[in-house]
């Protein structure tokens, strides 16, 4: 087993010369989920005026515990004038609080008659005003490189008025899969024939790390057009990832293929899903190269080998932090567990108690159990040769984006 590579050999290989991709100019409407490539300065203060946090009346605070006259009325949206001393001004939520107005009081605490309001007493100076730039401050750091924008990013920027943004161009992947035995859904099934369930699976998880899939492609067993197709891939994509093929048996002959085009960087790892695993990359016509994903065939090793290089890698492309860093947490194993020479990373379930977090492992760990990753909310790492009694803590990955 000394040729199995750990994770952070494997990772090192696979991210250390990997550069974001260029940046591209979008509209804000098309920028949801899009990495920043520039950090954004705010241009404005925002709220850009001071405002009226309640509906009710504006005053100054040495003038409250008495009969005012109201002397204006500031609905949101209309410009206020000085506001005149001894005087208050009905005043609506978002409205711009009038020069020489310090507080505003709201109107369940006020009687009005007529065109004068009776105010209560004790007010303090600042009540009920939200301040110009209290939010976002002109010249501040508004978002960084690298955040990915999502709602409230989204808005923020919206709040400056700003319509076009520099985002990184999204990685674009072509999707592989090979063995003779997988059919498409929507074709009955010969026997010995199986769906393509890795596909959509894939799919979905490389969008949601940000990639565009541009390519989906079948590959049967034959070297010959595994190696063309290899190469088709890698001349549209940024990065190539296929299923199966990938282990020890004569029909397996992505690694090959790989080897013979291309650089095979890494195979097999010390992870359980996963261990044929093969990194590499693949030559393109102009000299450059696409990176090289070979995940198991097995659906688990794919979606557990997706979580653990694609989103790095989709990450590293993207320049987005947050992708790079897989989310950890620390639970109390509601299982036992013994494990063998490869770091093995269980599906399970988080439940949150009292007592703190607990793992509930699914019973039947194996790679080709998918329902394993249906409810799993995080994979339990275990290193290799360890015994795991109930209640020990376990670190888990969290499944998130
Ligand atoms: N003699 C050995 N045999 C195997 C070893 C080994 O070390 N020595 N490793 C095993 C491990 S671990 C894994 S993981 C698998 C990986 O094999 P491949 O990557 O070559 O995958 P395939 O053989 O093509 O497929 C494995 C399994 O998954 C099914 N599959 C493949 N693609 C799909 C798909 N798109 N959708 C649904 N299911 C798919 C396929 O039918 C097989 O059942 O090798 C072990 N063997
Ligand atoms: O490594 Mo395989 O993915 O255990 O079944």
């Amino acid at each position: 087993m000394a040729d199995l590579q750990p994770i952070s050999v494997a990772l090192e290989a696979l991210l250390s010369d990997v550069r974001a991709l260029e940046p591209e100019s979008v509209s804000l409407e098309a920028a949801a989920g899009r990495v920043l490539a520039e950090a954004v300065t705010a241009q404005l203060d925002v709220p850009p005026f001071d405002n009226s946090a309640m509906d009710g009346y504006v005053l100054r605070a040495s003038d409250a515990g008495k009969w005012l006259p109201i002397s204006q009325r500031i609905a949101a949206g209309s410009p206020a004038v000085p506001l005149v001393e001894g005087s208050c001004a009905r005043i609506f939520t978002g409205g711009e609080i009038p020069p020489g107005a310090d507080c505003v009081v709201m109107q369940e605490r006020v009687t009005q008659e007529g065109d004068r309001a009776l105010i209560p007493d004790a007010l303090p100076v600042g009540d009920n005003v939200r301040r110009q730039g209290r939010d976002v401050s002109r010249g501040e750091l508004l978002l960084s490189a690298g955040e990915c924008l999502e709602a409230a990013a989204l808005g923020h920027l919206a709040g400056q008025g700003i319509t076009q943004v520099s985002v990184r161009r999204q990685p674009r992947v072509a999707l592989l899969s090979t063995g003779d035995e997988i059919i498409d859904p929507g074709t009955p099934l010969k026997p010995g024939q199986l769906y393509n369930s890795n596909r959509p699976m894939l799919k979905r998880l490389l969008e949601n790390y940000g990639a565009e899939v541009v390519q989906l492609v079948s590959v049967p067993d034959d070297y010959a057009q595994t190696a063309m197709l290899l190469t088709q891939a890698a001349s549209v994509a940024d990065v190539v990832v296929s299923t199966g093929g990938v282990s020890v048996g004569e029909e397996d002959h992505v690694k090959a293929a790989l080897a013979s085009l291309g650089q095979l960087d890494m195979w097999k790892l010390a992870i359980r899903p996963g261990k044929p695993l093969a990194l590499g990359r693949l030559p393109r016509e102009d000299g450059s190269e696409a990176r090289f994903v070979g995940l198991p065939g097995n659906p688990v090793s794919g979606f557990v080998g997706a979580w653990l290089f694609l989103r790095p890698l989709m990450g590293a492309l993207l320049g987005c932090p947050a992708l790079n860093a897989l989310p950890a947490l620390t639970a109390t194993a509601n299982f036992t567990t013994q494990t063998g020479p490869r770091q093995h990373y269980m599906r399970v379930a988080l439940r949150f108690s009292e007592e703190g977090i607990i793992a509930e492992a699914f019973e039947d760990q194996n790679s080709g159990v998918l329902s394993s990753c249906i409810s799993a909310d995080a994979l339990a790492v275990i290193d290799p040769h360890q015994q795991v009694e109930k209640g020990a803590l376990v670190r888990c990955l969290w499944l998130q984006r």
